[in-house]
């Protein structure tokens, strides 16, 4: 199914027609076949899978700023539904292809002008996209190679682990409350599960971005290396994560995520309409209209 359609399946029905997100069996090991190595691609997103580690990279393609347009975000799922059911992978890294950034957050041009019924589709995907990754059985380690703020933080907060490039140009942080708009309740959550109330709620308020170090010293990021080295350091990241029975650390990954996973599910519906309600004031239209402009006129 094309990509369109496929978001237009996850409008209706708001879930991708792929599989499960809930109640999968627990992965098993990769059987002890031949070392090698598969590539899969769409438009957004480049899988490179090594079969004898169990480790896949997907990477972000989405030039120039890797915005999480419902595009990205439709084909962002389906390579992590694919990776998902592939038994012969247990972990994945996520990163960019494209340098400097890692993700400039959700598309602004998908929330500026559009259709409630466009505003719900491109919800539910970014929903779609949470819940699948935070609910995900394999091994998820962001490597952070370039600025990250606030949908493109919320992707790395939503990992298991996070390492970032040690670069003075990077920043990452959710920085909703500098656009006018205020970061949902699960985007929240997932920022307290990693840095705790006090950090978060500051971090918040003030729509901070932060630099790499900043972010390390807060909890943000797990830990920072040098650019060259950030490849290297995330593998070595999952190899030691990965040398745990997935049981047990699939088990207590639910444990300790359930809580902040029940809520949106329980409350999903609501929550689409509460962005519909939200993104469609002409405040918030005007706000979204002004930072685009401070964007482009940035460059000129
Ligand atoms: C009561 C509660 C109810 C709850 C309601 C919920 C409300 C909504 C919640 C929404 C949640 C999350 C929001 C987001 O994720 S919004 C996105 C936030 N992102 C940003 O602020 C980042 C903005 N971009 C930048 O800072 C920079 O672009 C960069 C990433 C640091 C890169 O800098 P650069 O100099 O390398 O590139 P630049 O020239 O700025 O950009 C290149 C072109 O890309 C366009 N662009 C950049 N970011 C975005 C984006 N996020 N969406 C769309 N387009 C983007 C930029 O305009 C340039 O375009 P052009 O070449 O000029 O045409």
């Amino acid at each position: 199914m094309a990509a369109p359609a496929l978001a237009r399946c996850m409008a209706r029905t708001g879930v991708l027609p792929l599989g499960q997100a809930w109640g999968r069996a627990p992965r098993l090991p990769p059987s002890p076949l031949p070392a090698q190595r598969r590539a899969f691609s769409n438009n957004k997103v480049l899988v490179e899978l090594d079969e004898s580690a169990g480790v896949a990279t997907m990477k972000f393609k989405s030039p120039p700023v890797n915005s999480l347009s419902l595009d990205f975000l439709t084909e962002f799922c389906i390579s992590l539904e694919k990776l998902e059911n592939d038994r012969a992978c247990r972990g994945v890294i996520l990163t960019s292809a494209v340098p400097k950034i890692f993700s400039s957050g959700l598309d602004i041009t998908e929330m500026c002008g559009k259709s409630t019924e466009h505003y719900a589709e491109f919800w539910r995907a970014v929903q779609e996209m949470w819940l699948r990754l935070y609910s995900s059985n394999m091994v998820t380690v962001a490597a952070v190679n370039g600025s990250s703020p606030a949908g493109g933080c919320l992707i790395a907060l939503t990992c298991d682990y996070r390492i970032m490039a040690e670069n003075p140009k990077f920043s990452i942080g959710l920085n909703e409350a500098q656009l006018g708009i205020v970061a949902p309740f699960w985007f929240k959550d997932t920022f307290v599960n990693v840095v705790g109330h006090r950090v978060a709620e500051s971090s918040l308020q003030l729509g901070s971005l932060h630099s790499a170090p900043e972010a390390h010293r807060i909890g943000l990021v797990d830990e920072l290396v040098p650019e060259e080295k950030l490849k290297d350091r995330a593998t070595a990241v999952m190899q030691q994560w990965l040398a745990l029975p997935d049981h047990a650390r699939q088990l207590t990954k639910t444990m300790m995520r359930k809580a902040v996973l029940d809520r949106l599910v329980a409350h999903r519906e609501e929550d689409v309409q509460n962005f519909i309600s939200f993104i469609s004031k002409e405040s918030i239209q005007k706000s979204l209209r002004m930072y685009m402009e401070m964007l482009k006129k940035k460059k000129s």
